[in-house]
C-alpha cells in the first residue's frame, strides 16, 4: 500500500465494504476464538490490559489502533507465538473451540497447526516452492498424498497458476507478493481453522496487496481470519467485525465494521478513525 493508501488523516470518512461483510448481526456465527480478561506483560510493562472478546467462526475480524497499542501482541497469544519470548506473561484465558490454549495440556506445535499464521514480511523458507508448502505436513508425519495437498494449498491461495510449472523452484525467487502468498499455502496446508494475518500487505506494493485482499475474502469461506493493520481502508474493506485497542493495550470498542467506522459508540475510537489521532 501507498503511504496516501495507509494514512488514516487523510480521510473522515471511510468506505466500508459493499458486499455484506461487517453488517450482519454480531452473534450471527459460532464463537471460535474467545479471550476472557486477557491481561500480557513484557517484564513490568502491562501490553494488553484485561481485554475480553469474542471472534466468530469464518469472519474476518480486523484488529486496528496506534502503534504500540498491542494488537501483535494480542494476535500471538492466540496461538502462543508469545511463548517464544521470555519476558512475556499472559494471565487471563483464550479459548479456542472451547478449550484454553494456555492449559498445560495443550501442545502449542499442534495449537499452531490449528491456527497458522502470516507476518507482515514474506518469509518463505529457503526451499523448493513445494517443500515450502510441504513441510509443515512432514513433521506432522501427514500421510496422505502430499502432492495433491500442496497442488490444493496453493490454489487456495491462489498461487497455483503461476506456479504449478516450477514447483522445483525456490520459494525465494518469487515476487514479495507471490512470496505472501506462499505463506498463506504453508499456513493453509495443514488445514488450520484459524490464520492469524499481522500486517500481511504492508510490505507489499498495491497491486500485490490488492491480490491478498481478494484472497483474504475467499479464505473466509474455509477459515477463520484474524489481520492487524494500520490501514483503515483496508480494515473497512475486507472486515466483518473490527476491534480498535487503544494505546495501554485496551479494547475500546469492537462491533461490526460498518458501526466502527460510520457511527462508533466511543468519542477516542472516532477521533482515532477521523485521524485526530494516532
Ligand atoms: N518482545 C517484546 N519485548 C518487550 N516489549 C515488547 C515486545 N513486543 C512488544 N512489546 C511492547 O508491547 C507493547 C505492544 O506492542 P505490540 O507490538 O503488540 O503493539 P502493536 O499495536 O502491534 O504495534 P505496531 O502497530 O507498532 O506493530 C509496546 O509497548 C511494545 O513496545
Amino acid at each position: 500500500m501507498s503511504e496516501s493508501d495507509t494514512s488514516p488523516k487523510i480521510q473522515t470518512t471511510i468506505e466500508t465494504g459493499d458486499e455484506g461483510r461487517g453488517e450482519a448481526p454480531l452473534n450471527a456465527r459460532d464463537t471460535v476464538i474467545e479471550a476472557r480478561n486477557l491481561d500480557v506483560y513484557y517484564g513490568e510493562e502491562q501490553a494488553i490490559n484485561d481485554v475480553s472478546m469474542e471472534i466468530n467462526e469464518h469472519d474476518v475480524t480486523a484488529l486496528i489502533g496506534p502503534s504500540g497499542c498491542g494488537k501483535s501482541t494480542f494476535l500471538r497469544c492466540i496461538n502462543r507465538m508469545n511463548d517464544m519470548i521470555d519476558v512475556c506473561r499472559v494471565e487471563g484465558d483464550i479459548e479456542f473451540d472451547g478449550k484454553n490454549v494456555y492449559d498445560d495440556d495443550v501442545d502449542p506445535v499442534a495449537l499452531r497447526r490449528k491456527i497458522g499464521i502470516v507476518f507482515q514480511k514474506p518469509n518463505p523458507f529457503p526451499k523448493s516452492i513445494r517443500e515450502n508448502v510441504a513441510y509443515g505436513l512432514k513433521i506432522q508425519g501427514f500421510d496422505g498424498d502430499i502432492d495433491a495437498r500442496v497442488e490444493e494449498s496453493l490454489k487456495r491461495a491462489a498461487l497455483w497458476d503461476e506456479v504449478k510449472d516450477q514447483l522445483g523452484s525456490s520459494g525465494l525467487d518469487l515476487s514479495g507478493g507471490q512470496q505472501q502468498r506462499l505463506c498463506i499455502a504453508r499456513a493453509i496446508a495443514p488445514d488450520p481453522e484459524v490464520i492469524l494475518m499481522d500486517e500481511p500487505t504492508s510490505a507489499l506494493d498495491p497491486v500485490a496487496a490488492s491480490k491478498i485482499e481478494d484472497l483474504i475474502d475467499d479464505l473466509a469461506e474455509e477459515y477463520t481470519v484474524i489481520i492487524v493493520t494500520h490501514n483503515m481502508q483496508q480494515a473497512a474493506r475486507i472486515s466483518d467485525r473490527t476491534a480498535v485497542f487503544l494505546t495501554g493495550g485496551e479494547l475500546v470498542e469492537y462491533d461490526n465494521t460498518a458501526k466502527i467506522f460510520e457511527d462508533p459508540e466511543e468519542q477516542r475510537v472516532e477521533d482515532y478513525i477521523t485521524g485526530k489521532f494516532g
